[in-house]
C-alpha cells in the first residue's frame, strides 16, 4: 500500500485530480475500451472534482470514453433533494464534464426493489469489465463507502443501515438535524471496491486520524472496513498532515521517505514509457506527465506551487 501525505486539503485535491487525469490519459480510453472509474460523494473529493472540471473545460482531459460508478446513495431521499448523492455528483462534477449521461451510473435509492437495484449495479459493473480505478472516501470510523463497522469484507452492493456515528457526522448536511438524515443507504460493498484494479482513498482531517492509524498500522479488521485496502495489490491512500496525527512518527517518516525516493527516481534515473515510470530494474514505480499535457499557464495558479512534489509532473531540471 502506498500512503501519500500532502500538506493540506488543497494539495490532496490537487494530487488526486492529477493522478486521475494521468491514469485516464495513460489508458487512452476509446468507445470500445472505456476507462471505468468509481467515485465517492462527501466533502473529501470536492476539491478534486473542481480540478477535474477545470481539466475538462481547458481540453486537457475528456470523459467521453469514461464510465463512472458512484459509491453510494441514501434510501428514500428524492433524487432532486440537495443532499442526495445524485444531486451532489451532478452539482460538483457531472454537469462540468463532457461525459455522456449514459456513461454515468448511480444507485437509485428510490428503486421499487432495492435488492434488485443492488444486483443490477453489480451486474453492470461486471458487464463493462470491472472498475479500473475506484476513488473512495471514508467516514471518521473508517467505513469505506457506507460499509459501516462490522460489515463483511467480502460484501457486495446492498442496503445498509447507517451507524449512529455516520448519521451524526452527516447531520451537518441536513441543517444539523439528526432526524433528517436518512437511516438507510445503498452502498457498494467492500469487495466491490477492492475488486477494482486500483483503489485510491482520500482521507482528510484530524477527525479521521484514528481511522487512518487503524487502517495503516493495525491489521485488517471489519470494524474499520477501509483496512481491507491492505490486501489490495494496488492500494493508495492520499491524506493531509492533520490526518497523520495518530500515526507513529516513524510511520510518517517511513512513508515520506518512500515518496522522496519515488520522486527522485521519477526525476532522474528512469525511463519513461507510455506515461509509466520504469525503474532501472524494470518495476513500474509511477506515472509521468506526458509532455503534450502542458496546462494553459493561466489555469495553473495553484499547480505551480507544488511542481516539485507532484509525482505526475516531470521535474523542472528535466
Ligand atoms: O468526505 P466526507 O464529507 O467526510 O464524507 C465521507 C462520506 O462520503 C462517502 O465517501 C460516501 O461516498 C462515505 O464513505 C463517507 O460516509
Amino acid at each position: 500500500m502506498r500512503l501519500v501525505i500532502r500538506q493540506d486539503y488543497d494539495e490532496v485535491s490537487d494530487w488526486v485530480a492529477h493522478y486521475i487525469k494521468e491514469r485516464i490519459l495513460q489508458f487512452k480510453p476509446t468507445k470500445d475500451r472505456p476507462f471505468v472509474l468509481g467515485l465517492p460523494s462527501g466533502s473529501s473529493p470536492v476539491g478534486c472534482y473542481q480540478r477535474l472540471a477545470k481539466f475538462c473545460k481547458s481540453g486537457q482531459l475528456s470523459f467521453k470514453h469514461v464510465i463512472t460508478f458512484s459509491m453510494d446513495e441514501y434510501v428514500g431521499l428524492p433524487r432532486e433533494h440537495s443532499q442526495s448523492y445524485y444531486s451532489f455528483l451532478w452539482k460538483h462534477l457531472y454537469q462540468h464534464l463532457d461525459i455522456p449521461s449514459e456513461n454515468i451510473n448511480m444507485l437509485d435509492g428510490n428503486a421499487p426493489d432495492l435488492d434488485e437495484e443492488c444486483r443490477r449495479y453489480e451486474a453492470k459493473i461486471a458487464q463493462v469489465g470491472g472498475i479500473e480505478l475506484f476513488v473512495g472516501g471514508i467516514g471518521p470510523d473508517g467505513h469505506i463507502a457506507f460499509n459501516e463497522p462490522g460489515s463483511s469484507l467480502t460484501s457486495r452492493t446492498r442496503v445498509k443501515t447507517l451507524a449512529y456515528e455516520t448519521i451524526i457526522a452527516n447531520a451537518r448536511f441536513f441543517d444539523g438535524d439528526v432526524s433528517k438524515v436518512p437511516k438507510l443507504a445503498l452502498t457498494v460493498g467492500v469487495a466491490t471496491v477492492m475488486d477494482a484494479r486500483e483503489v485510491c482513498i482520500i482521507i482528510v482531517g484530524a477527525h479521521k486520524s484514528v481511522a487512518l492509524a487503524k487502517c495503516v498500522e493495525e491489521g485488517v479488521n471489519h470494524m474499520c472496513t477501509v483496512s481491507a485496502i491492505q490486501l489490495h495489490p494496488k492500494g493508495l491512500i492520499v491524506c493531509d498532515e492533520d490526518t497523520t496525527l495518530e500515526l507513529h512518527v516513524k510511520t510518517v517518516k517511513y512513508f515520506k521517505s518512500i515518496e522522496h525516493v519515488h520522486q527522485s527516481l521519477i526525476g532522474k534515473e528512469n525511463l519513461s514509457l507510455q506515461g509509466q515510470v520504469i525503474s532501472a530494474k524494470g518495476a513500474t514505480i509511477g506515472i509521468t506527465r506526458p509532455r503534450e499535457d502542458q496546462e494553459d499557464p493561466k489555469d495553473t495558479k495553484e499547480d505551480e506551487d507544488h511542481d516539485e512534489d507532484r509525482p505526475s509532473k516531470k521535474k523542472k531540471e528535466d
